[in-house]
């Protein structure tokens, strides 16, 4: 049984001040079995999230991190110190890192790699822009970022990891791929999980769908088979919004 997650993923919103205040307002009001709920903040907000998190359900992630734990590369994020810190899970390779800062297949592996290295999760983004959807290549695309994303990682490692398909064309756009299109492409990918690794990996490997996730289609997309959960930019950052994902099953 794979356990649900409703995960954030604010981007460059809040600061510390905002994050405190997003806090106090799901204190209590998580799940506390049945459903995992991630916050995503930006590395300036990680200290007071980790902070309010503590002796509650919420895990914590980071939106990036570095594949080096440390060294002259100004301006980055310590893989090694955000474990130290007390985060669980790094997001890699949204899609807008990869168009806005040039991340790579082979950078997402390696902070792959690294996340694992330093007692964290990866969760491995991937997804098709319309242009490829409409072209019939997006099955293609994305079972190939992943199949990159995933190079040298350990089955027993794969399993405990998260991906997260977001179509490009469904973020931030409000327009959200249907849950049959969330569900077919889902499944490609634990299809391909399957072939790269086998069938427990892939059953094991909790798969997101991600794009204008939010209180009014959640629950649709969840009753999808292959669908874990949402990786969600918008709807989370306002508490009722986030604490009416994380119970889509009550
Ligand atoms: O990019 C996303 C989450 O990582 C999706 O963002 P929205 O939920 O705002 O469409």
């Amino acid at each position: 049984m794979r356990t649900p997650i409703i995960a954030g993923n604010w981007k460059m919103n809040k600061n510390p001040k905002e994050t405190q205040e997003f806090l106090d307002g799901i204190k209590g009001k998580l799940p506390e079995s049945g459903v995992e709920t991630i916050i995503g903040a930006p590395a300036i907000d990680l200290t007071t999230l980790v902070a309010g998190a503590e002796g509650t359900p919420l895990k914590t992630a980071a939106e990036n991190s570095y594949f080096e734990e440390s060294g002259a590369f100004t301006g980055e994020t310590s893989p090694k110190a955000l474990d130290e810190m007390g985060i669980d899970y790094v997001i890699i390779g949204h899609s807008e890192r990869r168009q806005y800062f040039g991340e790579t297949d082979e950078d997402i592996n390696k902070k792959a790699h690294a996340i694992l290295k330093n007692n964290m999760l990866p969760i491995i983004c991937c997804g098709e822009t319309l242009e490829q959807r409409e072209a019939g290549k997006a099955e293609e695309w994305v079972t190939g970022q992943i199949e990159n994303a995933v190079k040298g990682i350990s089955a027993a490692d794969l399993a405990k990891s998260v991906i997260a398909y977001e179509p490009i064309w469904a973020i931030g756009t409000g327009k959200t791929a249907t849950a049959d299109q969330a569900q077919e492409m889902v499944h490609v990918i634990r299809e391909k999980i399957a072939s790269l690794y086998d069938a427990d990996t892939a059953d094991k490997v909790r798969i997101l769908y991600g794009g204008s996730v939010k209180p009014a289609n959640v629950k649709e997309l969840m009753a999808k088979e292959d669908i874990d959960g949402g990786l969600v930019g918008g709807a989370s950052m306002d508490p009722e919004s986030f604490i009416a994902l994380a119970t889509f099953n009550k």
